[in-house]
Formats: C-alpha cells, sequence, structure tokens
C-alpha cells in the first residue's frame, strides 16, 4: 500500500503556512529524500505523516485508510535526538517491550547488545541509543519509516553501516523510507528520488 499525503498545509500558531497544497506518495520498499532550507517544515511534515500532528489542510492515508492517532501507527518516525523520543527514567528492555517481532534478531542486525537492555537511556552512547530507537521502529507493524536526519550525530564509517542496516531491512520488509537530511552525498547515495520542500529563503542564499 502506498503511502499518500494530499493536498498538505500546515502552520504553527496561526502564523505562515509551512507549506500548502503539498502532495506525496512513497511507494512500498521505496526510498525517498526529503531536502530543504532549516525551518522549511521538513521535520513537520514528517510528524504529519506519522500521525504525531494533523494538517491543517489535507490527509495522509496509507492506502485509502487515513492515518489516525489512535494505536500503533505503521508509519514510524525516528527523530535526529534520540533522547527526545525515549523516557529516561525507562531501562531499555522497557523501552522495547511493546514492540511486535523478533526483538532478539532485530537487535542483533544493529549489533545492540541484550546486556545493556538493563541500562538507563543515559547509561549508553548516544548512538547506541539511535540504534535502539532505530530497532524498536522495525516493528512487524511498520509500513513506512520517516527517518528525521537520524545519522548527524555518528562519524561517516558508522553512519554507513547504519544506512547499509537500515536499507537491507527496509528492503527485505518492502518498507517505504522518507530520509529527511541536509546532506546531498547522502541523499545521492541512499535515495531513489529526493524531493525539494521548498525554495531557500533569502537569508540561506546569503550564506
Ligand atoms: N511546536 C512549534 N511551535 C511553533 N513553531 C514551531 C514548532 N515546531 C517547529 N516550529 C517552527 O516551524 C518551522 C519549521 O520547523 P521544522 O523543524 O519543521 O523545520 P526543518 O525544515 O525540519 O528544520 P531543520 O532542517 O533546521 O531541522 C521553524 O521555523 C520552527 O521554528
Amino acid at each position: 500500500m502506498n503511502l499518500y499525503g494530499e493536498n498538505l498545509a500546515y502552520s504553527y500558531c496561526n502564523g505562515d503556512p509551512l507549506f500548502q497544497g503539498f502532495d506525496i506518495v512513497i511507494h512500498p520498499g521505496e526510498i525517498v529524500g526529503l531536502h530543504g532550507y532549516s525551518g522549511c517544515g521538513k521535520t513537520t511534515l514528517g510528524k504529519i505523516l506519522a500521525g504525531y500532528i494533523q494538517p491543517d489542510v489535507g490527509v495522509v492515508k496509507l492506502g485509502e485508510a487515513p492515518i489516525t492517532a489512535r494505536g500503533f501507527c505503521p508509519v514510524q518516525m525516528i527523530h535526529q535526538h534520540p533522547n527526545t523520543s525515549i523516557d529516561p527514567r525507562w531501562r531499555l528492555r522497557q523501552v522495547l517491550s511493546s514492540m511486535r517481532g523478533n526483538l532478539a534478531q532485530t537487535m542483533e542486525w544493529f549489533e545492540l547488545d541484550p546486556a545493556w537492555l538493563v541500562r538507563y537511556p543515559g547509561e549508553v552512547s548516544g548512538g547506541e541509543l539511535q540504534r535502539f530507537c532505530v530497532a524498536r521502529a522495525f516493528d512487524d507493524r511498520t509500513r513506512y519509516l520517516v527517518a528525521d536526519e537520524i545519522t548527524t550525530m555518528m562519524d561517516g564509517l558508522l553512519q554507513a553501516k547504519l544506512w547499509k542496516r537500515i536499507v537491507a531491512l527496509a528492503q527485505e520488509r518492502r518498507i517505504g523510507l522518507l530520509v529527511i537530511s541536509h546532506d546531498h552525498d547522502l541523499l545521492a547515495k541512499l535515495c531513489d528520488r529526493v524531493i525539494q520542500l521548498s525554495i531557500p529563503c533569502q537569508w540561506s542564499k546569503a550564506e
């Protein structure tokens, strides 16, 4: 089933719209890049596609069915900073407890040591915690993944390794990926196509 964002518009606090009449379609197993100047609304669009926030106008659908805020969302979002999406008071075992699927196998795939499950999020490195978030997103019910600048805290070698694993597992399960990044090289290497959310503003051009 395709993921559709149709005629999307959103603005915060009745301000100027970040985007209007925006359409996007992602196919199962497809890797789509999302690029645009800082502040143009890439994360916001990701949150709308993953059901975190409702668009002012438009609809997000998986096949024919609109995405709802209730229950498990088949569009999972992985955030830039893993500590913003994990309760610091939970041990990592608890963080992964609601996940459906073969946890041991997924952890092994992302090189997560089972001994770390007794630790709190603050007791693993940022890169390790991000790999927990990635593993958690590969729930058996996940059909699409929105990856928002997810490897910016890693060195080049680790980035490449993690993306190789993500892409392999996504392709195996026919999961579609939306990769949000400022990194042209990464997008060119990974993606089947890249969408530009908006043209650069004057301030960005001058920089
Ligand atoms: N909760 C919020 N309330 C009000 N404004 C917000 C909120 N979240 C984001 N914004 C604003 O909306 C705009 C778009 O933010 P968003 O994070 O979607 O952009 P982005 O393209 O992902 O940026 P970056 O590339 O820098 O991560 C920014 O100007 C931001 O300050």
